[in-house]
Order: structure tokens, then C-alpha cells, then sequence
């Protein structure tokens, strides 16, 4: 079986408005919330595919995704999905999986923080098992060079444009110094890095955030000049070397002729172009390795297997 939109037009009609309202009230008290959620979404998806298997906490039978390295300490926005779960609870219980409030959750995210917005494919339903190797395993890291990016998502079915597209997500939100202190330290890395922005301003704002060694969680934006806001300024900051992320300027220093490279142009001079395939890219990844049918459980508790 596959996704399709509207999934709980009979089921639960006013899911995507109470997903929507809750998220509308979320970020309006904290705009920073949107990023942390976006992210769920694709650390779930990319681990045992869009089931929700991020959301379980440990149990005796569960070895929780949330302590593996992409996410400790990292990840966050649980207790939203709680409180949404909750409310989705008691309209229509055991009906909406915590697997598509991720979805949705993530599209509003994009769309409140000015975005595109697009209709969600839905009808997944929830692991009922996590995968904490998987986490390590199969989250891209940080320090990955390009072609190291390309054969993850590849691994993922996903190809270089889902990428290009996706690593736009990286317009919101902020990064641990943990994460981009060998981009700004490492000078066997900038110093291959002709697009490496070495700006006294620019560096020495990083390094004030994230000294040679300590403040391990300080944190910088990913998008140093509209972080809050859902646009293509990502593209523009990567073709100037402000990526913050070594594996965002693997985008454009790595292969610079390349397909990677004409992609960061199009997204830079055409936002319509980045929202329309950041779209396409976001529900292809949201379809990875769902679980439909009787596979899998609407869980009650997005922490916990149903008992
Ligand atoms: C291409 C490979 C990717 C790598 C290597 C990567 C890596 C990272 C890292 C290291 C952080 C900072 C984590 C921390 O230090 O706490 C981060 C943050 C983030 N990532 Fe990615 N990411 C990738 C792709 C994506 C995709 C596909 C999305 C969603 C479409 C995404 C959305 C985000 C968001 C929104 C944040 C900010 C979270 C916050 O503010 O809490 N990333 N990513
Ligand atoms: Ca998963």
C-alpha cells in the first residue's frame, strides 16, 4: 500500500487543524522550535525508515535512537509531539500514527517559518522497534565529504538533487560548536577549501561562539544571516564558503564544475525552484520504508510500544 493526502478524512477529519493549531501556538512562543522539528522527520525516516522508531524512549526491550551520536544531546522538540499526540488522542484515539504527526509536524515547520507549504502524504504507521546502531549508521554525518553524502542518500534512494534540495533544511536553526569547530580549526580542511570563507568577521564570530577546545554546545546558526526564516539564503551563504557545516560547503568546494554546484546556483537564484523541489524532495524522503497495511501499530504513547 502506499501514502496518499487526507488519509484521515473519515478516520479523524480535523487531525491536520489540530496538528496545524498546536504547531501555530508552539511557534509562536518559540520560533526555534520549528528547525528541531524539520529535523525529526529526516533522522526518523533515515533510520528504519518513517515509522517513528526516533520517537521511542529506552525500555527494557528498547535501545532508544536518542542517545546514539547524531542525536544525543541534539535532538529535541519531543515533548511538542507529546502534547500533540495528546490532543490527537482524545478526538480520535489509537487513529493518527506518531509517524504522521512527524510528517505533518515537519511541513508546518517549513510553511510557518515561511516556506512552502504542501499536502501531506500520510498512512504510515509506527515501529515497533528502534534502531540506536541505525542512528549511528546511517545519519549522515557533519564531516562527510561529497561523495560521502551522495552515496548516503543513495543508500537511502534518494539522488543528488534530493540532496542539493534537502540540505536546504539547513536554512533554519542552529548547530552544537562540536559540530563545526574542524571547520573552522582543521587547516588541512579550509586550506583545500578555496571556497572556505577565512573573513577575519566571519571566523572570528564562529570562534567566539566555539573556542579551540571547550563550549562544546554553544551555538551558531546554520544560516548565519535569516536563520529563523524558511528561504534559499542557504544557498547564497554556501556559495560564499559561510556554510557552517563542512558537509555543507562539500556542496560547492568539492566539485566545483560539478551537478552538485549548477543545483546550488539554480536553488541561490530561483526560491520558487528550491521550494518546488524541496517539496518534491521532502515527501520522497517522507515515503522511505513505511510501514502500511497491519504492519507496524498506531502507538497510544509516541515513547512507547503499546502494550
Ligand atoms: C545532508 C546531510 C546532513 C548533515 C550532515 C546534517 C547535519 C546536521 C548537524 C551536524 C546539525 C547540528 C546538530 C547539532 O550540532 O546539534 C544539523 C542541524 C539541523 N539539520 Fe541537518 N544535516 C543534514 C541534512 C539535513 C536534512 C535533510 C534536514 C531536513 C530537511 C536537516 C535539518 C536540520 C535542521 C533543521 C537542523 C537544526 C536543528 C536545530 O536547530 O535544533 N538536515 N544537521
Ligand atoms: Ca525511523
Amino acid at each position: 500500500e502506499s501514502l496518499y493526502p487526507h488519509y484521515y478524512r473519515e478516520s479523524c477529519p480535523l487531525a491536520e487543524e489540530i496538528v496545524r493549531q498546536n504547531m501555530a501556538s508552539v511557534l509562536y512562543r518559540d520560533p526555534l522550535m520549528a528547525a528541531p522539528l524539520l529535523r525529526l522527520h529526516f533522522h526518523d525516516c533515515f533510520v528504519l525508515g518513517c515509522d517513528a522508531s526516533v520517537l521511542l524512549d529506552d525500555t527494557l526491550d528498547i535501545v532508544s535512537e536518542k542517545q546514539a551520536t547524531p542525536n544525543k544531546n541534539s535532538l529535541r522538540g519531543f515533548e511538542v509531539i507529546d502534547q500533540i499526540k495528546v490532543a490527537l488522542e482524545e478526538v480520535c484515539p489509537l487513529t493518527v500514527s506518531c509517524a504522521d504527526i512527524l510528517a505533518l509536524v515537519a511541513r508546518d515547520a517549513v510553511e510557518l517559518r515561511g516556506g512552502p507549504g504542501w499536502e501531506v502524504e500520510l498512512g504510515r504507521r509506527d515501529s515497533l522497534e528502534a534502531s540506536f546502531s541505525g542512528a549511528n549508521q546511517f545519519i549522515p554525518a557533519p564531516n562527510f565529504t561529497l561523495e560521502q553524502l551522495i552515496a548516503n542518500f543513495n543508500s537511502h534512494g534518494l539522488d543528488i538533487q534530493d540532496l542539493v534540495a534537502l540540505s536546504g533544511g539547513h536554512t533554519i536553526g542552529r548547530s552544537r560548536c562540536l559540530s563545526f569547530r574542524s571547520r573552522i580549526y582543521n587547516p588541512q580542511t579550509y586550506e583545500e577549501q578555496k571556497y572556505y570563507d577565512r573573513s577575519y568577521v566571519f571566523r572570528r564570530t564562529l570562534s567566539s561562539i566555539c573556542p579551540e577546545s571547550g563550549r562544546d554546545n554553544g551555538l551558531a546558526p546554520l544560516d548565519f544571516k535569516t536563520s529563523r526564516r524558511f528561504d534559499n539564503q542557504y544557498y547564497h551563504n554556501i556559495l560564499e564558503g559561510k556554510g557552517l557545516l563542512e558537509s555543507d560547503g562539500a556542496l560547492v568546494s568539492e566539485d566545483p564544475d560539478g551537478d552538485v554546484v549548477k543545483l546550488v546556483w539554480a536553488y541561490a537564484l530561483s526560491q520558487p525552484l528550491f521550494f518546488r523541489d524541496f517539496v518534491s524532495s521532502i515527501i520522497k524522503m517522507g515515503s522511505i520504508n513505511v510501514l502500511t497495511g497491519d504492519d507496524g501499530e498506531i502507538r497510544r504513547n509516541c515513547r512507547f510500544i503499546n502494550l
